[in-house]
């Protein structure tokens, strides 16, 4: 940045009298030359380069050895005496210098930003302040507080562990493709979050060095929120970084929440080819002038994957034909494509247990039982759309995958030499393994199918900031899953998450605990049953309608139907055994 901000030549802040500067998690630190023969970090910048964070220009061979030096220790107490600054420097950019605290509320280690302005556009930040503090999404480093001392704007948020997208970029070379899509789908949900919003939110300065990375998940947040208008107030710099900046953006004449889409465009280009954009360009200037008559960065000209030109391409089309986030995140180069496996089949082969599995790494896995004599792949299919287990650009893949296995459990058993006493099946058969009853008490089989399709949503996602059907499962994206896929985090409350068995009871456990009197209308009734289930209040309706169509106005009149009647209400499968073990689980619980 320092090309672009001429003001920071390296002269000493009050910040650096502080002596350990932490790199990421790495545990390394430069010190400062003029005390006690500590390094002078900023004497490390230089032209270019300088877009870089401080930790790109450590020397390789330098290895510090944190316990010879002084420990961390507090320096400073925020006004409520909830976070302790520590002396430790994370990091330092064109504009502020972020240190390491903690929270003491919680317990956690926080980041403590000192920004310097005047109280005079602290006092007009006031409206994005708030607006800061209400920004809550899992893809977004958390705003915790703020306040104004000695000319300085403090405000104090989430630490990121990992450093950040550039450092990444830099330090471990190119990320493989599996990672650019899985950074890029996290940054897109960020970005959609805070682009539904009304006003829209622009982040206004986004680009690699602002997107960190956190702990061992490789959990991805976009940063640096809210201080692209306290930089604006800068006389030395223009808003935003010029080789991220949309052409709009230079022309002061308005811009919208497109500009982070064609920032976020920059982002790709630099994770897929490890160059920041523009590196031809000298200076600022040179880049206005490529970007004003619309000629794209020379790295792009490396790109070779079609689908990614694509989606970079779009990102840095003029602003009316630019791509939205959700859009981008609906471009094939991010889709998830999935594919359905068996995971148990029983002797006979005519109960399968199968799964939708979406590789990549945003997962949705959504397990169900087939009835090979009963079962048709088109039914089960539009049953898992109808419940909202799987959308409904999926209809036609998973039915072809569903028939595809069902064509080869019939291939094998034709080839299957009859007069063998047994076969092995072609497939990870678990025997001993009961049959899948997804939220099905024992005792009450649907009268439609007694083995019916029964989808189950298993929600793994760390990153879903609903948290309704979705995804991540914990075995790598590449490999087949040969055994269920269990959680491997704790599930969320209120939603349908684990396999097998255990899910049933995590089934159970979200269903209303009330024991229902007889007189409870049908429509709370129905209402908490999809709620705990995560099925939306429009499903519900339906739900709802459908009982009332046969004269069903109460949960009596429900404990009044016998098995055979269940049937013909009309309700998917699925449904059926939500409401039936709502009332088991709420007598059973009660
Ligand atoms: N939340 C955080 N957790 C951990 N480290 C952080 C955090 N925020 C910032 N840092 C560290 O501090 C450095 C400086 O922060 P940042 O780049 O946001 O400063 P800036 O002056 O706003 O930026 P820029 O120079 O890009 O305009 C980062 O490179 C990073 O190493």
């Amino acid at each position: 940045m320092a090309d672009h901000h001429p003001e920071n030549n390296g002269d000493t802040s009050p910040h650096e009298e502080f002596v350990q500067y932490q790199n990421g998690n790495a545990g390394v630190h430069v010190e400062n030359s003029n005390e006690s023969g500590y390094r002078h970090y900023n004497d490390l910048y230089s032209h270019h380069d300088s877009q870089y964070s401080p930790s790109a220009y450590l020397p390789s061979n330098e290895i510090v050895d944190l316990s010879k030096h002084d420990r961390e220790t507090v320096i400073e107490e925020s006004p409520n005496q909830r976070y302790a600054k520590l002396n430790t420097v994370l990091g330092k950019g064109a504009y502020k210098v972020v240190y390491k605290a903690i929270d003491r509320e919680e317990g956690y280690e926080v980041a403590w930003n000192c920004f310097q302005t005047t109280k005079a556009e602290f006092n007009d930040l006031s409206q994005e302040i708030k607006i800061l503090k209400q920004v809550r999404h899992p893809n977004i480093i958390n705003f915790h507080d703020c306040w104004y001392k000695d000319a300085e704007f403090i405000f104090v948020t989430e630490l990121m562990t990992s450093g950040t997208l550039r450092e990444y970029i830099r330090k471990l070379s190119l990320p493989n493709m599996k990672i650019v899509k899985r950074w890029s789908r996290q940054i897109l949900k960020g970005l959609i979050y805070l682009h539904s919003h009304n006003p829209p939110i622009i982040h206004r300065d986004i680009k690699c060095d602002n997107i960190f990375i956190n702990g061992a998940h490789g959990e991805v947040k976009i940063g640096d929120m809210g201080t692209a208008k306290m930089k604006l107030g800068k006389k030395y710099t223009v808003i935003g970084t010029p080789e991220f900046m949309a052409p709009e953006m230079y022309e002061e004449k308005g811009y919208n929440e497109k500009v982070d889409i064609y920032a976020f465009g920059m982002c790709l280009l630099e994770m897929v080819t490890g160059e920041y954009p523009y590196g031809e360009c000298k200076n600022a200037a040179q880049i206005y002038k490529k970007v004003s008559q619309a000629i794209k960065p020379e790295s792009l000209k490396k790109v070779q994957d079609p689908k990614i030109l694509d989606l970079i391409n779009n990102c840095l089309a003029p602003e009316n034909e630019r791509y939205t986030a959700q859009q981008i995140m609906d471009h094939p180069f991010l889709t998830v494509e999935p594919e359905v496996v068996l995971m148990t089949a029983d002797e006979t082969k005519t109960q399968l247990t199968l799964q939708v599995v979406f590789k990549g790494m945003d997962k949705l896995s959504v397990k169900f039982e087939f009835n090979v004599e009963r079962d048709t792949a088109e039914e089960v299919v539009n049953e898992m759309i109808e419940e909202q287990v799987l959308q409904d650009n999926y209809q036609q893949l998973i039915t072809h995958e569903i028939n595809r296995i069902l064509r080869d459990i019939n291939k094998q058993t034709n080839e299957a030499d009859p007069n063998k006493e047994e076969h092995k099946a072609p497939w990870p058969s678990q025997p001993g393994t009961p049959p899948f009853h997804v939220g099905m008490s024992p005792h009450l089989t649907p009268h439609k199918s007694s083995h019916g399709p029964s989808p189950t949503p298993i929600n793994l996602d760390r990153d879903s900031p609903n948290g309704t059907i979705a995804h991540t499962s914990s075995y790598p994206a590449q490999s087949q899953p040969a055994q269920p896929v269990m959680p491997n985090e704790s599930p969320r409350k209120n939603s349908i998450s684990g396999s097998g068995p255990e899910w049933i009871q995590d089934y159970e456990d979200a269903l209303p605990v009330k024991e229902y009197p007889d007189e409870t209308p049908i429509e709370q009734f129905v209402r908490d049953t999809a709620l705990a289930i995560n099925r939306d209040s429009e499903k519900a309706n339906d739900w709802s309608r459908k009982l009332k169509n046969q004269d069903i106005m109460t949960v009596g009149d429900l404990r009044a139907l016998m098995d055979e009647d269940w049937g013909q209400i009309g309700l998917t499968v699925f449904a059926l055994r939500a409401l039936k073990n709502a009332l088991h689980v709420a007598k059973s619980k009660s």
